[in-house]
Parts: structure tokens; C-alpha cells; sequence
């Protein structure tokens, strides 16, 4: 899979392809439904697959202080593209002279001038343009004066509502992480680097891998039981806190903090993949280093827990 920053950038090769359109937060089952059936249309038209996002996302540059926190980092999301098979990844920028693109010139200077688009995948409640005006019936009629199909992908319902990253949001917020990943297909997790802290953990008996979160927003905070997916493919049991540790700090910066259990090897600078598996509390302020001591170990008693009744469970 091949990532082109730009429309200025896209190369002859990706040119004819068929296409979606989205921000794709979450990769969620109703998204990956879509991804399924590009990939299939690709195969059958002997044409590359492309997905054409935003950077930043619509609602990001329009209302930045309404625009709700992501589900996915970017990489994570390219790496779920590339799993579900895409070839090109185009990534427009969002700026002020995209916004005002009406419907008509979006299809013409992104869909028909830039990608030269055979096949369009789309959900069957998409809607584009700088008013929205750019639903199905509009592509529909669009593509055939253009040279290219418009098929619908069908609603991916659970329970009687329509997934969305909206759905998983709320999910996530009320800790309700089997919900979060029926709504995924996948368990609910963050990807980072793991970088140096304080050094503080190795006082409270639970050094901890910071996971390196830079300007990514959680959907969620507190501790949670989790799995911590190392580079080498290795999977440790551990526990997580996600939050501000008001405990040691005033400066409201977000922090993903693992305890990996009975491990004692150095992380520093590897990427890590955290699975959260059940919140155990929220994240707390308390009065004394001696306190939140207490509560971690704690934790950490409730961590191995769960992973022994897991394996009881599992037959593992
Ligand atoms: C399981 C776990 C639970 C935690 N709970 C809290 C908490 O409730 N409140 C808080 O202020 N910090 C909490 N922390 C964060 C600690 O304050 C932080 O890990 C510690 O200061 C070590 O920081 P360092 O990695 O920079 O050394 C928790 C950390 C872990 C691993
Ligand atoms: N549950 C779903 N079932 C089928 N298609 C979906 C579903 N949710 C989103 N899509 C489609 O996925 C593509 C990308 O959607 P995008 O992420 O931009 O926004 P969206 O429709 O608002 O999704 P969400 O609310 O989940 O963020 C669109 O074609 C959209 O119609």
C-alpha cells in the first residue's frame, strides 16, 4: 500500500482505480464492509484500490472545539487500510480552498482530474461537498456524464442502530468496551512509542511504559486491565491508567502509562500496541505519593485477577 500526500502528488499508477471517500474513524465494521467490497470491485476491474481521506478531518478544521476526539491515529488507520487490502491511500489536505470545493468540483478536480476514478464505493448515506450537497443520486448522475460507476454499500446496523465512530465514542466513554469492540469487529486499542518519564513509577513499585500519546486525545480515561502487544510480536499482560496523573502533575497533558506484570526488560523507543480489555476505576487525585501506591497495587491485584480467571476461561 502506497500513501500520497496531496493531490499534486498522485502518481500514473493509481490513476483509473476505483475509489471511497471518508475519514474512516475507527475503521469500524460498517467502514470495513465498504473496504471489503472496494477490494472485491478492484479485483474484479483489474484496477488499484484507492481511499481518499482528509488531514485534518472536515469537522476538525470547521469546529475544532466541536470536533470529538479520534478513535484511530493516522497510522493506526493506514495500517488497517493496508490489512484490508487497499493499494493507494490519498490524503488531501483540508485547508480553506478545499472547503469551499462545491460537490461539482470536488468530483471534477479530486474523482475525474486528479484519480481519473472508474468505480466509486460509497455508503448509501454519504454526503460531500461544501453543503453537503453531494449525496448518492448526485454521484449517481455525476459518474455516468464522467465515465465512472457509483455503487452503494448497504447500512451495517448492531442492535438496531447504524454504527458509527459517533456509536463507539459513547461506548468507549461509558467503559463499555465489549460494546466498543462488537461496534470495531477488533478489541478498542492505541498504538505509540514508548518514551521516558519520570521515573516515577520505579518509586510507586510499578515502573510503567509511557506510551507516547503527542496530540492524540483518548476517548477514555482511568485504569484498565490490558495487553500490551510488543514489536517482537510478544503479548504481556499488564495494567493501564489513560489520563492526566492529577496525583504528580498539574499540566493537564494526557498520558498512556502501562505496568507490564512480571516484566523487567527495557521498551524504551519501541512501538506498542495497548488492548484495553475492563476499566477497574477512574483515574483519581490523590492526597499522598503513599496513597496512589496503594490503589497500584491494587491494581495490579485486580490486573492478574482477571488474566488468571482469562486463562481459566480460555484454557490457556
Ligand atoms: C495502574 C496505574 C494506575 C494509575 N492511577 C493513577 C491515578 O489514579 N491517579 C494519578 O494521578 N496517577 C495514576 N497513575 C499514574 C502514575 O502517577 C504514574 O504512572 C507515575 O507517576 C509514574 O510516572 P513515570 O512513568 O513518569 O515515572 C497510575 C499508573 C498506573 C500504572
Ligand atoms: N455503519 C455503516 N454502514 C455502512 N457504511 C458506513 C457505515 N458508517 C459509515 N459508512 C460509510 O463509510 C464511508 C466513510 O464514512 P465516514 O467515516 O466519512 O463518515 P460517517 O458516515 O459519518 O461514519 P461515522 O459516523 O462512522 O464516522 C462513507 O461512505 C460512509 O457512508
Amino acid at each position: 500500500m502506497q500513501l500520497v500526500r496531496g493531490l499534486h502528488n498522485v502518481r500514473p499508477s493509481a490513476q483509473g482505480c476505483v475509489a471511497t471517500i471518508g475519514n474512516f474513524d475507527g475503521v469500524h465494521l460498517g467502514h470495513q464492509q465498504i473496504l471489503q467490497s472496494l477490494a472485491v470491485r478492484a479485483k474484479q476491474l483489474s484496477l488499484p484500490s484507492c481511499v481518499i481521506i482528509f488531514e485534518p478531518q472536515p469537522l476538525e478544521y470547521f469546529k475544532p472545539e466541536q470536533a470529538p476526539v479520534r478513535l484511530t491515529r493516522l497510522r493506526d488507520k493506514l495500517e488497517l487500510f493496508q490489512q484490508l487490502g487497499v493499494d493507494w491511500v490519498l490524503c488531501v489536505a483540508f485547508n480553506r480552498k478545499f472547503q469551499q470545493l462545491s460537490a461539482q468540483e470536488f468530483v471534477r478536480q479530486v474523482l475525474v482530474k486528479a484519480l481519473n476514478v472508474k468505480h466509486l464505493q460509497v455508503g448509501d448515506d454519504f454526503r460531500f461537498g461544501c453543503d453537503r450537497s453531494g449525496d448518492f443520486a448526485f454521484l449517481q448522475a455525476t459518474g455516468a456524464e464522467c465515465g465512472f460507476s457509483v455503487e452503494p454499500t448497504t447500512t451495517v446496523m448492531q442492535a438496531q442502530q447504524r454504527i458509527s465512530s459517533t456509536l463507539i465514542r459513547q461506548a468507549l466513554a461509558e467503559a463499555d468496551l465489549p460494546l466498543a469492540e462488537r461496534l470495531l469487529g477488533r478489541p478498542f486499542s492505541i498504538s505509540g512509542r514508548v518514551m521516558h518519564g519520570q521515573k516515577l513509577g520505579r518509586t510507586l513499585h510499578a515502573p510503567t511504559a509511557n506510551v507516547q500519546l503527542k496530540r492524540y486525545l483518548a476517548p477514555m480515561q482511568g485504569v484498565f486491565v490490558v495487553q500490551a502487544h510488543l514489536a517482537d510480536g510478544r503479548s504481556v499482560a499488564a495494567v493501564a491508567n489513560i489520563g492526566t496523573r492529577p496525583t504528580v502533575e498539574q499540566s493537564g497533558r494526557a498520558y498512556l502509562e502501562v505496568h507490564l506484570l512480571d516484566f523487567a526488560e527495557d521498551l524504551y523507543g519501541q512501538r506498542m500496541t495497548v488492548v484495553f480489555h475492563q476499566k477497574l476505576r477512574d483515574e483519581e487525585k490523590f492526597t499522598s505519593l503513599y496513597a496512589l501506591q496503594a490503589a497500584i497495587a491494587e491494581d495490579i491485584r485486580l490486573a492478574r485477577l482477571y488474566w488468571q480467571q482469562y486463562a481459566m476461561k480460555h484454557r490457556l
